[in-house]
């Protein structure tokens, strides 16, 4: 725990480790565009899925707002995240450390924190919530309401995403069910925490990447600090206080056989505020076979990926330091 950010940065400047290269630097502060808003609320189901659809293939990325997940849980719930980061790096240790199989820990900067080139300004809390009867009892007990507001916040988030996947399903024209069984079914919630930063212009809170998931459900609440790589440029992603910012990850391009597209996104740091988020992803289990839907393979539409298991994918995902493979280093030869 002795490096995680929130234990030191404070009164210092910027360690040498942390200051990225010129190119990799988060440069102006993007203005203007917008990624596209989903109201989940509206009466015509048929343009929700339109907008979904055209959302995730042009950007990977989208917000969704009358997602009916009530705004009180939602402020409790950023209310414990904050409570936990807050605790002495020591409680921190004790309240990650329940599971001898390590289903829910802490890390900082990456999953590659001793061999990556550079580290990044965040530390993560990261625990299963699938079955809750399984892992609940791993969860931090403190703050001590962690446990009863985040057993009740994930169950809202899974409905959430499973009725987005719903309709991603069928724009595809897959089956609705497709990700109700193994590919939708680990889920787990990475709790990130940005403190303030003595030069926001020099590091990142989390570099450019595409998430490991099939979907990733993120509460950004009202810190700005998102931004997404379209077109060759960095778009901000607004933040909107109770909406959830849905991203595509690598294994969903793999389902769709690139039909739609993780999204490449990065976080920036600010300089007097802290950012806590909770990105919540929906995943397949370990053994689960990863490959494009038998639906959209056809002799006129080869499969472009190739199928493996999602163990073999994290290997290689996590292989590549802190960047992450890329869907192009799936496709098939
Ligand atoms: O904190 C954020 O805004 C995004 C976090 C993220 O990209 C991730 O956890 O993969
Ligand atoms: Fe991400």
């Amino acid at each position: 725990m002795e490096h995680l950010v929130s234990s030191w940065y404070n009164d210092r400047s910027l360690p040498e480790s942390y200051i990225l290269p010129p190119e990799d630097r988060p440069g102006m502060l993007p203005l203007g565009k917008n990624i596209p808003v989903v109201d989940l609320g509206a009466p015509d189901q048929t343009d929700i899925l339109q907008q979904i659809l055209e959302a995730s293939q042009e950007f990977g990325m989208f917000q969704v707002i009358n997602h009916g997940v009530p705004s009180n849980l939602i402020d409790e719930a950023m209310s414990v995240f904050k409570e936990f980061h807050a605790l002495s790096a020591e409680d921190k240790a004790i309240e990650t450390s329940k599971d001898p199989d390590k289903s829910c820990y802490m890390y900082t900067s990456s999953h590659n924190y001793a061999t990556e080139k550079f580290h990044f300004w965040r530390d993560g809390l990261l625990h299963h919530c699938n079955p809750l009867e399984k892992y609940i009892q791993f969860w931090p007990e403190k703050p001590p309401k962690y446990r009863q507001v985040v057993a009740i916040y994930t169950a809202e988030l899974r409905k959430v995403g499973f009725r987005i996947l719903e309709f991603i399903s069928q724009g595809l024209g897959v089956n609705p069910d497709h990700f109700r069984g193994e590919l939708g079914e680990n889920q787990r919630v990475l709790v990130n925490h940005y403190p303030p930063c003595p030069d926001p212009s020099l590091t990142l809170g989390l570099c450019k990447h595409r998430d490991p998931t099939v979907i990733n459900i993120l509460l950004q609440k009202d810190v700005y600090g998102l931004e997404v790589f379209k077109d060759e440029e960095w778009i901000g992603v607004e933040p909107i206080p109770y909406a959830f910012v849905v991203t595509l990850g690598v294994l969903m391009q793999i389902i769709s056989n690139g039909k739609l597209k993780a999204a490449e996104h990065r976080v920036v740091t600010n300089s007097n505020l802290a950012r806590t988020t909770a990105a919540f992803a929906l995943d397949p289990f370990n053994e689960t076979l990863i490959e494009p839907a038998k639906a959209l393979v056809d002799a006129n539409n080869p499969a472009l990926f190739k199928s493996l298991s999602y163990k073999d994918f994290l290997i290689k995902y996590r292989a590549d330091a802190s960047y992450g493979t890329t869907p192009e280093e799936l496709l098939i030869d």
